[in-house]
């Protein structure tokens, strides 16, 4: 057996999941983080450290985490409860007191509130790109940190955005309906061809820019407006303004983040600004789009179709909650043409689903076992070589603090008893992370320095793993 074979097999060694993770020979996605236990563990077997005072981690799964990351995060031992669907505000809290980490997908509100009640939380993890259902900043000062799944679900995106570009300019939803209802209703009135046409991509990140090469190979000429200065793939180009943007497409689409500066970026007057007849796709979030003011574009036949896939307010888990209960406007929305309802499915992809627990588990057991924050969305991000079996006296501490002048010398001073192998440290505006390898520690020295550190005004959260 070679080295490298010996470490993938170490239990410890177990980020190899990432290696295998799609068995669909089209999903290509691998986490760039799984090389890391690779490059990390050539000087040893990394050990498997312990939590110096959370013995049993407990983890709570909402909303139908994927197979795949239940199955490491119980291959670790921890402790995992799994729901479906995500839980009432109510249940949440109740739940949530009791846990070391809690995996969301975009359902679950993880806002103030919520995380006040948290007494025990280290780590959460959103089984998704947006990480707008969490409140990063209080987390990052209660040093909670967050991870998610930049990109692993971009690509499904892109292919829901590409069908619904042709179901719309084919009106194929009613087509369809039609038929279902028994209804044959061959119409060629107002049906198009994509090729030649302009698509307008609002949002360049990873899912507009993957778009991008997809339309332009159909024969779409690719337009998009970013508030970044991005470089344009294939033939695309970047209109400055926006009113420009809308005016010059047949479609736009949009993908980006949910913020202030984009809640109902697409209100009435810049659908007054859209070409006669054109389409409009969300697959963002809800709140980026005015839905009573597309009712109304729509129903005056300024817009000729639409594709919604997000709402300002979802349902927290499926059944018959699609009416006016929800936002108010839903039976309007019923009651239109050519448009595309589908409940938040963007991401909902074998493949993608698979790769997202596969990638947002490695983080958490990373976080968890080692302390690593790589690919945190609100925390420094820090890391330091294994731990290994061939260094027994050794302890990781791990200090979150304020970023203020004077930590270190105070942190140092509490270490300095012990030798300090290595040591990085970081901040992110407020916040800073250190983390340090110490040795000729023993067991009876663990409860000093967590409590000395814990004593230090600047403390946010201690964490010795051993
Ligand atoms: N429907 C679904 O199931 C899914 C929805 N999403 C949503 O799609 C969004 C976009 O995802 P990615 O492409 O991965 O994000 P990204 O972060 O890679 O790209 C977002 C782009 O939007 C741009 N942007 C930000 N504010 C803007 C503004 N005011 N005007 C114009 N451009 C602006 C950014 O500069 C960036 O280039 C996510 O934030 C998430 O909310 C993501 C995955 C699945
Ligand atoms: O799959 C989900 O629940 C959420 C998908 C999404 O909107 C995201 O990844 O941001």
């Amino acid at each position: 057996m070679t080295q490298a074979q010996d470490i993938l097999r170490a239990p410890e060694a177990d980020y190899s999941h990432s290696l295998g993770v799609s068995a669909s020979p089209t999903a290509t996605f691998h986490s760039p983080l799984s090389s890391f236990s690779g490059v990390f563990s050539q000087r040893g077997q990394p050990k498997q450290l312990k939590p110096f005072n959370t013995q049993d981690i407990k983890i709570l799964l909402l909303e139908n985490v994927n197979q795949s990351g239940r199955d490491i995060l119980t291959g670790q031992g921890y402790q995992v409860e799994f729901h479906t669907s995500s839980l009432p505000e109510d249940q949440l809290i109740e739940k949530i007191r009791d846990v070391h980490v809690v995996g969301i997908r975009s359902k679950t509100k993880l806002n103030e509130k919520v995380l006040r009640e948290a007494k025990n939380l280290l780590v959460i993890g959103c089984f998704c790109i947006g990480t707008n259902q969490v409140d990063l900043e209080y987390a990052a000062e209660h040093g909670i940190a967050v991870f998610n799944s930049p990109f692993a679900n971009s690509r499904s995106v892109a292919e829901l955005v590409i069908g619904e570009i042709i179901t719309l300019a084919r009106q194929l939803g009613d087509r369809s309906n039609e038929m279902h209802r028994g209804t044959w209703n061959k119409v060629s009135s107002k049906c198009w061809e994509i090729r030649g046409k302009t698509l307008g991509i609002v949002g360049y990140g990873h899912i507009g820019s993957q778009l991008s090469v997809l339309a332009e190979a159909m024969g779409m000429n690719v337009i998009y407006y970013d508030v970044v200065s991005l470089m344009a793939l294939g033939t695309a180009r970047q209109i400055p303004k926006l009113e420009d943007f809308l005016s010059e497409a047949d479609f736009v689409t949009l993908h980006v983040p949910e913020l202030p500066e984009t809640k109902n970026m697409i209100s009435a007057k810049q659908l007054g600004q859209m070409k006669n007849g054109s389409y409009l796709i969300n697959a963002s979030r809800g709140t980026v789009v005015d839905i009573p003011a597309l009712i109304n574009a729509m129903r005056i036949g300024k817009i000729a179709g639409a594709a919604l896939d997000v709402y300002p307010g979802e349902p927290r888990a499926n059944g018959d909650y699609f009416n006016n209960s929800l936002n108010g406007w839903e039976e309007d929305l019923r009651s239109l043409n050519n448009i595309i309802l589908t409940p938040h499915i963007g991401g909902s992809t074998e493949e993608a689903q698979r790769a997202i627990g596969v990638e947002v588990s490695d983080a958490l057991v990373r976080y968890i076992n080692q302390g690593i924050t790589l690919g945190s969305v609100n925390m420094p991000e820090v890391n330091l070589r294994s731990l290994t079996l061939e260094e027994p006296d050794h302890a990781r501490v791990i200090y979150i603090h304020n970023n203020i002048p004077g930590v270190l010398r105070q942190v140092n001073e509490i270490l300095g008893n012990h030798n300090v192998d290595k040591q990085i440290s970081d901040s992110r505006g407020d916040f800073a992370y250190l983390m340090a390898d110490v040795s000729d520690v023993q067991i009876s020295d663990l409860k000093e320095i967590h409590d000395s550190l814990e004593a230090l005004g600047s403390r946010i959260m201690t964490r010795v793993l051993y």
